[in-house]
């Protein structure tokens, strides 16, 4: 008798479904930055990875297996097969290509979309229940070429949007003010880039709102150059690409933080890229970034944040540019 044989009872098959599984399209920077914080904050212990890159996908799940002891029961596997995404909760695509220095993220709408094309409708055959985050960019865009390619109900095409800037905004906020900034609140909304809009009539700190101590806050007339914050909040990612060649810990912890809103059904808010259309005087279908509840069933409401007008001016022409952009694609 052979020492499995010899220890163990056979009751009855395992299961396989641990009810969290998330696969992540792309092992890159960003996928495996996303990766390592799904992982080491319990977020989930289930992970498919998927990547055109036969050996680099080997070489991360074994990398991310060997550490697997160090984790809680870590259940790590990868192929260039999309079968093996098979029943995921959450599909993540961080695929494609980034910016290179000097390029926008629009620069990167074609290529990318053309990628999207091969990795969404296997995604879409094997978990046809998932929530889908996109990060790859342009996101926003990216999430409409999505939510056209998957024929899946709007609420459950999420980009990871501006997630990411509010948080690199309330981290600046919270340099200039000297407190935490997890104690500072508030929101960017529109575009994941070059003009995206800081709900500046929003930031508070503990419900003190700086626009009642500075009225002129964040305007051209400010006098304390509030506007500043958000402009290095634009330029930033371009700075850290600048610097290290991408963006990576920040992105993924910000997936981090999206997934577990929805595999722990949290209704929890935050700035995400969705659909908009009928929102804030908005008639494009377009995708972009306003707080949003978020739980197991994906997005289940859009947050109705009093915007001033200038706010409101500065999201439609976010769409605007949107809409013209995703005119000139070929599907
Ligand atoms: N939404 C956000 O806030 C952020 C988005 N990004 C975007 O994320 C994307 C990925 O960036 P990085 O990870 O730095 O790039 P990377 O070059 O390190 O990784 C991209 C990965 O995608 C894989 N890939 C390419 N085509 C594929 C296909 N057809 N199927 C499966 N995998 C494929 C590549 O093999 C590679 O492993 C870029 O578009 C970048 O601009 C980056 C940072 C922040
Ligand atoms: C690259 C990118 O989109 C970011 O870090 O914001």
């Amino acid at each position: 008798m052979a020492t499995i044989d010899k220890l163990f009872q056979p009751v009855q098959e395992k299961a396989e479904d641990t009810g969290s599984k998330v696969t992540v399209v792309g092992v890159g920077q960003v996928g495996m930055a996303a990766v390592f914080s799904l992982l080491t904050q319990g977020v989930t212990n289930n992970i498919a990875l998927v990547d055109v890159m036969a050996d680099k996908l080997k070489g991360e799940m074994m990398d991310l297996q060997h550490g697997s002891a160090f984790m809680r029961n870590a259940r790590i596997q990868a192929s260039t097969d999309y079968s093996i995404s098979a029943g995921s909760k959450l599909c993540i695509v961080t695929a494609g290509v980034r910016q290179r220095e000097g390029e926008s993220r629009l620069d990167l709408v074609q290529r990318n979309t053309d990628i999207l094309k091969h990795i969404i409708p296997p995604l879409v055959e094997y978990s046809p229940d998932a929530i889908f985050i996109i990060a790859s960019n342009p996101v926003d865009i990216l999430t409409y070429v999505t939510w056209k390619i998957s024929g899946l109900p709007k609420h459950r095409v999420i980009g990871s949007g501006t997630n990411l800037d509010s948080a690199r905004f309330r981290y600046l906020l919270s340099e200039r003010l000297g407190i935490a900034p997890t104690s500072c609140h508030g929101y960017i909304i529109g575009e994941h880039g070059d003009s995206s809009v800081p709900v500046w009539s929003g930031v508070n700190i503990a419900g003190v709102r700086l626009s009642d101590l500075n009225p002129k806050i964040g305007s051209d007339e400010d006098p304390e150059n509030w506007k500043e914050t958000h402009a290095m909040v634009v330029t930033s990612a371009y700075e850290v690409i600048k610097l290290k060649g991408y963006t990576s810990w920040a992105i993924g912890l910000s997936l981090s933080q999206l997934a577990r809103a929805i595999l722990s059904n949290a209704n929890s808010v935050h700035a995400v890229s969705t659909y908009l259309k009928g929102e804030h005087g908005i008639e494009d279908e377009v995708f972009l970034s306003l707080p949003c509840v978020l739980g197991s069933a994906g997005v289940s409401d859009v947050i109705r944040q009093p915007l001033t007008e200038a706010e409101t001016a500065q999201l439609r022409k976010s769409a605007e540019i949107m809409a013209q952009v995703q005119a000139g694609i070929k599907f």
